[in-house]
């Protein structure tokens, strides 16, 4: 192709930590910092790169290339052969969410993503969510298909550019299906949603680029999860609040599934997060466009409100029974608010009123918040944290240190375990106090309902 033959370069080298080239004299640079790799390209190599323009202030970002004839041995660092599960035979299927955080998935789709896959060469289908549906049937109709039939041993790869909800649905998809798996897909990542918590937690902290550079070198790994079961009445908080659907959209599939073990359940599927409380509150009370708008800031503005509510009166005190069992042996930082209850292992903490309840199995809900300084990624541990009311100020002293690295779990009053399972028994009058966070999809749970937590099993892989 001439392109390719224009964008050769006649000479190369790194002086510092900038790379330096020129192609027909004309000389061009780039800083080590932003090269996402550089491959094997016909005799020579090539680098992909991002290049910056500033346009009357306005930053935007592009993926360049440059061909090399001998690579410097200062980028030896950055080569990299293209891994087996982006060679196909299957095409890789990219899915971008155009609601996620801010909406940049399709922007970041069209200056990122698809340049990296065609100066790569790399087959690929692309699906852009029409609907909070469109990817939870797209799993149906194609992931789940492919993974449960295929007889090639080679796993699809589903790029996903979206925040934490896409990978939820495909898990939900998966987990609901009686078919057996032959072949279980691979998940990557490109960070486009506001909390982004998986992806910041295997590491993907400096935005798309870093979920290109790990599509390249990372590898596949088990994706462990967690299973939610909710009381008969509970319902999903859909439409910015205003509606309540059924958890399952298949109401009749979720009663049979549920058929032989308790037909009051509901059950839900999570890898990131279940909470009640303030953090389920304010993921509740800020997914509307208006607050979308701010990205992760959302977050901070929707606790604000929460912990000083405008209309004057003191943040809510959260009301339920909180029993859990410990995974024995595991160091607590305050064993000593909860109490054995002397069944099994389950144990009890004593307070009914509460501000925060989560439970966990990655370390960031957000690129700088550690909310679990203690959780290995991928490791499968499940941790709960909860600390009960305090004043405005002293809540946001902990949620600052989490911001600071997660030195909140060491604070008095902060109970913080790595437990098996966590129930919660709800004694709130308003359904508002009922609302929990399911890898940030908002159930209502009915009055005097319930809600049961416990480590589950992997049907999905992930790229890390
Ligand atoms: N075209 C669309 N129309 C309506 N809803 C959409 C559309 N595209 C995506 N959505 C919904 O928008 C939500 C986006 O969630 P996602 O988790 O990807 O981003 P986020 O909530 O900003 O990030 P995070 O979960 O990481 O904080 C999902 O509920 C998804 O179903």
């Amino acid at each position: 192709m001439s392109a390719d033959n224009e964008l050769r370069a006649d000479i190369s080298s790194v002086e510092g930590s900038t790379f330096k080239w020129s192609i027909d004299n004309e000389e061009d640079q780039v800083e080590l910092n932003d090269i996402i790799c550089v491959v094997p390209k016909e005799s020579g190599h090539r680098v992909l790169f991002l290049k910056h323009e500033n346009t009357n202030g306005d930053i935007s970002t592009q993926l360049k290339y440059v061909d090399i004839s001998s690579i410097p041995p200062s980028l030896t660092p950055f080569w990299t052969d293209i891994p087996a599960y982006l060679q196909g035979p299957e095409p890789i299927q990219v899915v971008i969410s155009t609601r996620s955080g801010t909406g940049a998935a399709r922007t970041i789709f069209t200056t990122l993503v698809k340049p990296f896959l065609e100066d790569l060469n790399l087959n690929y289908s692309i699906y852009e969510t029409k609907s909070a549906q469109t990817i939870t049937e797209l799993s149906q109709s194609n992931f789940l298909p492919y993974a449960s039939t295929s007889t090639n041993s080679t796993p699809q790869t589903i790029l996903l550019l979206s925040g934490d909800g896409g990978l939820v649905d495909i898990l939900d998809v998966f987990y609901r299906n009686e078919k057996k798996i032959n072949v279980e897909p691979n998940i990557a990542l490109i960070p486009c949603g506001t909390g982004n918590a998986m992806a910041s937690s295997i590491g993907l902290r400096s935005g798309p680029a870093s979920g290109l550079k790990t599509l390249l070198r990372g590898r596949s790994r088990k994706l462990p999860t967690f299973t939610v079961k909710l009381s008969a009445g509970s319902q999903l908080v859909v439409n910015e609040g205003n509606d309540r659907v059924p958890i399952n959209a298949d109401a009749e599939a979720d009663t049979n599934a549920n058929a032989n073990a308790d037909e009051t359940t509901h059950t839900m599927y999570g890898a990131v997060v279940a909470s009640w409380g303030l953090h389920a509150a304010l993921v509740a009370d800020s997914d509307t466009t208006k607050y979308r708008e701010f990205g992760s800031e959302r977050f901070q503005m929707a606790a604000k409100e929460l912990l000083h509510p405008s209309d004057g009166s003191d943040s809510h005190r959260f009301r339920g029974k909180i029993t859990f069992i410990p995974v024995s042996g595991s160091s607590t930082t305050a064993t000593a608010t909860a109490t054995s209850i002397g069944v099994g292992n389950i144990r009890r903490i004593p307070e009914e009123e509460h501000m925060y309840v989560l439970t966990t199995m990655v370390p960031r809900l957000e690129k700088d918040f550690v909310i679990s300084p203690s959780s290995e990624v991928l490791s499968g541990d499940l941790r709960l944290l909860r600390f009960g009311p305090l004043s405005p100020d002293d809540a946001m002293r902990l949620m600052t240190l989490a911001y600071q690295g997660g030195g909140h779990v060491k604070e008095k009053g902060v109970l913080y375990e790595e437990v098996q399972m966590v129930r919660i028994e709800f004694d709130e009058e308003e359904e508002r106090w009922r609302r929990v966070c399911v890898d940030g999809k908002i159930v209502a749970v009915e009055k005097g309902g319930w809600m049961e937590i416990r480590k589950g099993g992997s049907v999905l892989n992930i790229v890390s």
